[in-house]
């Protein structure tokens, strides 16, 4: 396993190199930083942290442990987090640290969630295990604001203290990603804006007792089985209209795509200035002569919302 680079808003979570010892000890070799943490003596040996880097590579290498540095997004060492792999790679135990001046700043729990998400989605972890000290709130809390649930408490020896001491322990599961919803059917349907020579555009109004009932739409309508959608289009005209148009007349314009319950619409919009035929309402419904500026007055059904300020613009 190569060891990971993560780079969060603000910090950079990097392999240790060598040359953040001098760092690294003038950061935990204090007792407010060390005193928190279960396997770090203090006082910390000088020559400790240059031993310690080097196992972190030989660890990771062998996929036993991450543990990373955390620093700033120039490189400069703040603190440390890592993974320490348990139980047939399945799961791992979260730990982190930084030096004090770096505190309430927010950084343990970017740090921490950003290994976390990392465990999961690249060493596949199922689990997380974390503890802090029963008076280390602060911990308790970065670990609750990243949703890790309370497990009780037990107890865990620590080398700076030189005794056991009291923990509450902390768990968090693989978070189960939403199955995306299945497809809708698409549904086409084809529809024109009829343009007369004032520039007004036609809506039709939809008939009681069908879907969408009421709402003034663009005429048009379904493609029966093996029809081509400009040829569907002048059947319905003719059907609903009484209208002759040919697909000479039949501009692209637009299209709606939207999401109804039952299907997702997908509705081309054509424009034609030009047809045959005295236009009538020939299935009884009501027909309107609309300029584009006064579409909003007439309530569309929801594809049809995006497609007024369309018209607006390019009519
Ligand atoms: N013709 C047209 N249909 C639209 C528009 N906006 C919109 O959402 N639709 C929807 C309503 C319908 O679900 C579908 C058009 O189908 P349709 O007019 O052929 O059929 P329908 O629902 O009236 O009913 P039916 O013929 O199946 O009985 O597209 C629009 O501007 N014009």
């Amino acid at each position: 396993m190569n060891p990971p680079e993560l780079r969060t808003e603000r910090l950079l979570l990097r392999p240790l190199a060598p040359a953040d010892a001098q760092a690294l000890h003038r950061l935990v070799n204090d007792y407010s930083v060390a005193g928190n943490l279960a396997r770090v003596p203090f006082p910390y040996p000088e020559g400790l942290a240059q031993d310690w880097i080097a196992s972190t590579h030989a660890q990771m290498a062998r996929g036993e442990a991450f543990d990373l540095a955390i620093s700033d997004s120039q490189g400069a060492l703040m603190g440390c987090v890592g993974l320490t792999v348990k139980r047939g790679a399945s799961e791992a135990e979260l730990g982190y640290w930084l030096g004090r001046k770096f505190w309430g700043k927010g950084y343990g729990r970017e740090a921490a969630k950003a290994l976390a998400t990392w465990g999961f989605d690249v060493l596949g972890l199922d689990r997380i295990v974390a503890s802090a000290l029963t008076d280390n709130i602060a911990s308790q809390k970065v670990l609750r604001d990243l949703g890790f649930q309370p497990q009780g408490e037990g107890t865990a020896h620590f080398m700076s203290r030189n005794r056991h001491m009291p923990v509450y322990l902390f768990s968090m599961d693989k978070p189960r990603h939403a199955e995306p919803a299945p497809a809708l059917p698409v549904l086409l349907v084809v529809a024109v804006a009829l343009v007369d020579t004032d520039g007004r555009i036609l809506l039709a109004q939809r008939p009681p007792g069908k879907a969408l009932a009421g709402l003034w739409e663009f005429p048009g309508g379904k493609l029966n089985p093996g029809e081509g959608p400009e040829t569907a289009l002048i059947r319905e005209l003719k059907e609903e209209l009484d209208i002759d148009v040919t697909a000479s007349c039949l501009a692209p314009l637009t299209f709606a795509s939207h999401a109804y319950e039952k299907f997702h619409l997908l509705m081309p919009l054509y424009v034609c200035r030009r047809w045959k035929g005295m236009l009538r309402p020939v299935e009884g419904q009501q027909l309107a002569w609309v300029r584009p500026n006064k579409l909003e007055e007439y309530p569309m059904p929801p594809a049809d919302k995006p497609l007024i300020a369309m018209l607006r613009e390019m009519l």
